[in-house]
């Protein structure tokens, strides 16, 4: 996942998030990050410098594959939730078209997992990101990562393939950051 010689660097928006604020969830009911799944990840992500972001993930037994140890799956999701939300700090709607992870240790039930992700190039509507997931601290060890090329998409894309219920109720979202997030975002 490499960009092509020339692709350009990301653009922070004007209107992003200021460095340290939390971002929030784009949509209750997403698996990663939002409060409405009571097996979900959870996920609270915040805006670092540039076009960049921090997010903690803490491992729950509901996340297992092996005994005791996070499912290499709901790895993956932590860390493509984490590149997915750098699309807000550039207004951009944009979905995962790619995603490769290298898992590098083991992760236990309870750790939390300290992501960091950033935009690397941009490449008309390519969107090439990667990201880290540490165990033990911060600064502790890189215990997965991942590289991710997402394509910027229009709203049209879930209105168009989503199932009518559930975009109903999310374009009614009294919550008018999170409605701004998936529907009014100019991509
Ligand atoms: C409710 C709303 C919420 C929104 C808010 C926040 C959301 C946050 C969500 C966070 C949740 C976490 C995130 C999630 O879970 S997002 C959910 C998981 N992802 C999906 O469901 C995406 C499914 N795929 C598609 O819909 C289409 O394939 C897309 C839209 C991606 C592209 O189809 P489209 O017809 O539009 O475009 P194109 O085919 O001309 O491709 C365009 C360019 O891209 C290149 N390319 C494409 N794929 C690949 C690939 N695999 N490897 C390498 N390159 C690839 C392609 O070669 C071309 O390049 P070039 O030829 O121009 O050089």
């Amino acid at each position: 996942m490499t960009p092509p010689p020339g692709a350009a660097g990301a653009v922070r928006h004007p209107d992003a998030p200021a460095p340290g604020e939390l971002l929030g969830s784009h949509y209750e009911k997403c698996f990663g990050c939002g409060g409405g799944q009571a097996h979900g990840l959870h996920l609270e992500a915040r805006a670092g410098e540039g076009v960049a972001v921090t997010a903690e993930f803490t491992v729950r037994p509901v996340h297992q594959g092996a005994p005791g140890l996070a499912h290499g799956g709901v790895l993956s999701t932590a860390l493509d939730e984490t590149m997915g939300s750098l699309g807000w700090l550039m207004h951009t709607i944009m979905v995962t078209g790619r995603l490769e992870t290298d898992f590098v240790r083991p992760v236990p039930v309870g750790t939390v997992l300290r992501l960091g992700a950033e935009v690397t190039a941009v490449d008309g509507r390519k969107v090439f990101t990667r990201a880290t997931g540490r165990i033990g601290g911060p600064d502790g060890p890189v215990a997965v990562r991942a590289e991710a090329l997402f394509i910027k998409v229009n709203v049209s894309h879930f209105t168009e393939h989503g199932r009518d219920e559930e975009i109903e109720a999310a374009m009614a979202d009294p919550d008018q950051v999170r409605r701004a997030r998936a529907f009014e975002v100019n991509p």
